[in-house]
């Protein structure tokens, strides 16, 4: 029996950058969060301590800002694959970086003033090694609610199943959302902005029976939409609102009084891909 090193990284995690890009009186402003994780030959620091091949996680950290003031940021996939070229293009031991991007959206209220949008999170995750990249974009946090047009019935029934059946209710979801592009040259702010669309218009126009169905509505709604988009993954929880019992009252409920629901959540996952594409290079499950 032998004890051997597994798959390991490092990196810098959450580099919280903040450009703002000075044009006179007017500002832009872009706010992201920068994760960096590179794997490579790094047996040495593990097993003897031998830092040799070690680029400080605190280089990483600079290099973000460097590059932030260098280049420009500008969109979260391109930052990522310029971030994740150069440690992999300038350090011969690191064979593969992970770049991932959170990116909060600001609203202008004025020439130089901003208010931070709550609503959802652009994000990405590039995998750069030597000779192939992988680039995933997704959005978090994006919170939608039909309040009808969805049932749930004729599932399978035990002797603990107590769900009625509903032939209307609410559906309620934080889509959480990624998809893999096909290649790594995209106009990303149109693609990003086009498969959120996709995303929502799909959501708005599903008549559903499960949140199953509008998962994969979704899903198959942004790659038609999007040709540039190999394959999507969701995670939806299913944020159940309950209907009130009124009839202590003496007073109806239709469909008009819910408890928003907080835990436990159902939790629906899957992918939506084309049967056609390069399998991925990396993992990227959410
Ligand atoms: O859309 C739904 N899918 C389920 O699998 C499920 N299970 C459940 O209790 N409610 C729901 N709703």
């Amino acid at each position: 029996m032998a004890i051997v090193l597994g798959p390991n990284r490092y990196g810098k995690a959450e580099t919280r950058l903040v450009r703002v890009y000075r044009d006179g009186d007017t500002h832009g402003l872009v706010d992201f969060n920068v994760s960096v994780a590179l794997s490579g030959d790094l047996t040495g620091t593990h097993l003897t301590g031998d830092n040799s091949g070690v680029l400080p996680t605190d280089t990483m950290k600079n290099t973000v800002y460097a590059f932030a003031k260098e280049h420009g940021t500008g969109e979260p996939e391109a930052f990522a694959l310029l971030l994740g070229r150069h440690f992999v293009g300038t350090q011969a031991q690191v064979h593969a970086a992970k770049v991932s991007i959170e990116s909060y959206g600001w609203e202008r209220l004025g020439p130089h003033s901003f208010q931070r949008r709550g609503d959802h999170t652009r994000t990405t995750v590039v995998t750069v090694t030597g000779d192939a990249t992988q680039v995933v974009s997704g959005v978090t946090g994006l919170v939608l609610l039909n309040s009808t047009d969805s049932e749930f019935h004729g599932f399978v029934k035990d002797r603990y199943t107590t769900l009625p059946e509903a032939t209307d209710r609410i559906l309620a979801t934080a889509v959480d959302a990624r998809w893999r592009h096909v290649g790594d040259d995209t106009d990303w702010g149109k693609s990003f902005t086009g498969a959120l669309d996709a995303l929502v218009k799909a959501f708005v126009g599903t008549y559903s029976y499960s949140l199953q169905q509008t998962l994969y509505a979704m899903g198959s709604g942004l790659l038609e939409s999007r040709p540039e988009v190999a394959e999507v993954r969701l995670a939806l929880p299913n944020k159940h609102h309950y209907r009130v019992d009124l009839s202590p009252f003496d007073l109806t409920n239709d469909n008009e009084v819910f408890i928003a629901g907080d835990r436990p959540y159902g939790l629906i996952e899957g992918t939506v891909t084309r049967d056609d594409v390069e399998p991925a290079i990396a993992e990227w499950w959410l």
